[in-house]
């Protein structure tokens, strides 16, 4: 791993060690205050340009187009809420997804699967243990954003988000989010309304760098990727991992997230 993470910087493969319980440290009070971390310069740019160079090819051929008209939940209707309250205003999404099934040697994956990277995220989120998700498909997600692309507004299925940005793009492909907009025990639907109308003013706004790892409460977190604009795509890792062993996603999540099931 040391030739693809700054191991110097971020000492993940000593924990225990002074050094590594700093750096948990930092990143659980960036999580308290902020409700997201992020470690710059994580990946090295050698592990990235290979990263981008494994991947492009999948990315050109394989990748499903996920293009939809979705509501803020992901799905076709919340139990207690009429269709037609403004939370459940559609918003449209395109980005091209590449799965882990279909990368299984590559430097993403490696790192998904590291034990020391999984035991560092959950000593930063403050969790006995992390599981990987036993779904071949949404274990690890690639996410690509050409031109005009934009992820719309959403919140995640797990507590936490984990993302490694792979390749930059020369302008817009902002991260856009509104932390803990809703909580496990109050959906605040009507602050998700004014979110979605425009009106929220604490939403913020980051630009992210290659190789940055940035984690945050995805659940409770309202967030968005800004439109691309320019040549480059943006390239993104998704990792998803769950406070059990064995996670898989319905049929249906496979089919809209992915166009194929597994
Ligand atoms: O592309 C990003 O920065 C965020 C991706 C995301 O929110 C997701 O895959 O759920
Ligand atoms: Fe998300």
């Amino acid at each position: 791993m040391r030739h693809i993470l700054d191991l110097d910087r971020y000492p993940l493969d000593r924990p225990g060690t002074p050094e590594w319980h700093a750096l948990v440290e930092r990143c659980r009070q960036d999580l308290a205050r902020d409700g997201m971390y992020n470690l710059a310069g994580f990946v090295r740019p050698e592990a990235l340009k290979q990263a981008v160079d494994e991947i492009r090819p999948v990315m050109d051929t394989l990748s499903f187009t996920h293009k939809r008209r979705h509501n803020i939940y992901f799905r076709k209707d919340i139990p207690g809420l009429p269709p037609d309250h403004p939370a459940l205003a559609l918003c449209e999404t395109i980005n091209h997804t590449v799965c882990a099934d279909q990368i299984l040697q590559s430097v993403p994956v490696w790192i998904y699967e590291w034990s020391h990277f999984i035991t560092f995220l959950a000593a930063t989120m403050e969790k006995e243990a992390l599981y990987p998700a036993r779904d071949s498909l949404a274990r690890v997600n690639i996410m690509s954003y050409r031109e005009g692309e934009a992820l719309n507004w959403h919140f995640d299925r797990s507590e936490f988000t984990t993302t490694l940005l792979l390749q930059a793009p020369e302008q817009g492909g902002e991260f856009i989010y509104r932390s803990e907009l809703r909580s496990d025990t109050d959906p605040n639907y009507e602050g998700v309304a004014k979110l979605l109308r425009g009106e929220d003013p604490e939403v913020k706004t980051l630009t992210l760098a290659a190789g940055t790892l940035n984690v945050f409460r995805g659940k409770n977190t309202a967030h968005k990727v800004g439109t691309v604009k320019g040549a480059r795509d943006r390239m993104i890792a998704v990792f998803s991992y769950f406070d059990r062993p064995g996670v898989v996603f319905s049929r249906e999540d496979q089919m809209g997230f992915y166009g194929r099931t597994a």
